[in-house]
């Protein structure tokens, strides 16, 4: 007979935090979000840790080298979306590796023969007002000009009008070589009082932007999350196909932690793909595992060699595995009998198995929840997708901004064909949906905010670390009236 649980499972929203005793030194300045990433040996330290208890789904719509640096900027994680070919992977981690902290590769580029409207389109797409004109409208391309919104006056000048009849020509710019340092760049900017000078290699083609405003942002990132040759650390997903063809592309770029990514990880292709890692690295490449939702699972790969294990079926914004299939669990459920099995684990083998909790953070509390629950760290696609940084398109609907978002479940993200579903791919059906969300402005802003959210309700439980807020925690569930309670009531809302 089947096995029936005899409780529902249930949602972040169905639990609040009750406050605990406050000292004088419980203040949001002096809590640490530092939190483990990878498996440890009791009284050891973690090969590997984050500063900040986030890291970015693995989607096409979330995670890509931008977003990454971004991340890492704030001390959080990125993990490249494997849902692309082993080799665009690879470029996206070197593409991190690569980077310069203030030296920014153009992402709004046309060539001379484009017209108003194109520019007009691609600063609407990025947000970007500064444009590069090269000759082959690429980044990387010969330099001939830049165009701000300084070069043209929409209401006096035709769509038509060709970039090259009012673009700022290369004989009026300021422009150094690739090897300027960064503060010598924002010497050159403030001398010439200009807001962005470009880079070029020696073959006039255009390298880098370094903007005027970002001097002072890059100058400190005190949190930033970097590794031991002070490069911007960054993740990636792998799949339990072509995983002996993927994972050394990804090493071999720098990739400093893998995931394999999958909506169910209970299963015997995870195993053998942590074997893969394990025979032929060692312990020293790191690899999470999951999803899973229940005790059973953890354990499977933990045991399986798991540094890391991710949580969560089906409480993704854009997932619909709980309607196709009937799969998944109330993610709060989920985490809390992950977080004792994890606990029981460790009492056992002297082994901490860090654990991720990935789906179903809509509101910032309940990333403070997940962390009093037992998560080390959660996993967030949707809330990184409404950032700047991440890689999809911002349109305009109805005269507001929203950022595409979607699952990796979709028909969108799937027909970049790693998918052999086997048989007529006509009969696979979708577990996640192609979406809109709002536009919300910058990474660093936003997480920022919901940090000291974070860090403020911690203090509230008396904690200044996460261990420490997971032990003092006391977490109550809430009736449905009592959520309503929560929210504004009986008043009427102004500004609606
Ligand atoms: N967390 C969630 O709730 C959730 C839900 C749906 C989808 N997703 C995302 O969608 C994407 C796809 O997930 P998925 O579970 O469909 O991918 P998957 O590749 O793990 O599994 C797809 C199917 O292929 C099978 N399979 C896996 N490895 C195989 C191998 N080596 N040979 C033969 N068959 C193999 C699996 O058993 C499964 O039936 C992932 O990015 C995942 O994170 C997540």
């Amino acid at each position: 007979m089947a096995y029936f649980y005899e409780e529902p499972s249930r949602t972040f929203s169905e639990y609040l935090l009750i406050p605990g005793y406050s000292s004088a030194e419980c203040i949001p300045s002096c809590v640490s979000l530092k939190t483990s990433l990878v498996k440890y040996r009791k009284g050891e330290e973690p090969a590997l840790s984050i500063n900040i208890p986030m890291v970015s789904a693995i989607m096409q719509s979330v995670s890509d080298d931008r977003l990454a640096v971004a991340l890492a900027q704030e001390g959080g994680l990125s993990f490249i979306y494997g849902s692309q070919t082993v080799e665009n992977q690879a470029e996206m981690i070197r593409k991190v590796k690569r980077y310069r902290a203030g030296f920014v590769v153009s992402d709004s580029n046309v060539s001379p023969d484009m017209t108003l409207k194109d520019v007009l389109d691609i600063t609407e797409k990025t947000g970007h007002s500064t444009v590069a004109v090269t000759e082959n409208g690429q980044s990387g391309g010969k330099l001939l000009g830049i165009v701000t919104n300084k070069d043209y006056r929409v209401s006096r000048m035709s769509m038509d009008t060709k970039v090259k009849d009012f673009m700022t020509t290369l004989d009026h710019l300021v422009y150094a070589d690739e090897s300027t340092t960064l503060k010598e760049a924002n010497d050159i900017i403030w001398e010439h009082k200009i807001n962005c000078l470009p880079l070029v290699n020696k073959n006039q083609e255009l390298v880098y932007l370094v903007f005027r405003k970002d001097y002072d942002t890059h100058k400190k990132n005190e949190n930033e999350l970097i590794d031991q040759s002070k490069r911007y650390m960054v993740g990636a997903g792998i799949n339990t196909r072509d995983y002996k063809e993927r994972v050394p592309a990804l090493l071999e770029a720098g990739a400093d932690a893998l995931c394999i990514d999958s909506s169910e990880g209970f299963s015997e292709w995870q195993k053998l793909t942590i074997d893969y890692i394990r025979e032929n690295y060692g312990d020293r490449v790191k690899v999470g595992a999951g999803n899973v939702v229940d005790a059973d699972g953890f354990r499977f790969l933990a045991e399986a060699g798991a540094d890391f294990v991710k949580v969560g079926i089906g409480g993704g914004a854009i997932c619909i595995t709980r309607e196709q299939k009937g799969i998944g669990r109330g993610q709060a459920t989920a985490l809390i009998e992950v977080a004792k099995a994890r606990d029981e684990y460790y009492k056992e083998t002297g082994i901490y198995v860090p654990i991720c909790s990935d789906g179903g953070i809509v509101h910032d509390y309940h990333i403070t929840l997940a962390l009093a629950m037992g998560a080390d760290f959660v996993m967030l696609g949707r809330y990184f997708a409404r950032f700047d940084e991440s890689p999809t398109k911002r349109v305009n609907v109805g005269g507001s901004y929203m950022k595409e978002y979607w699952g990796e479940g979709s028909a969108r993200a799937r027909n970049w064909q790693r998918y052999d579903m086997g048989g007529d791919k006509k009969l696979s059906f979708e577990e996640g949906v192609d979406s809109l969300v709002p536009y919300a402005g910058s990474l660093k802003d936003n997480v920022n905010l919901t940090l000291s959210k974070v860090r403020g309700a911690m203090c509230n439980c008396g904690a200044l670390t996460i261990p420490e807020l997971q032990e003092k925690a006391k977490i109550t569930l809430v009736s449905a009236t009592s959520i309503v309670e929560g929210g504004a009531h009986d008043v009427t809302l102004r500004n609606k």
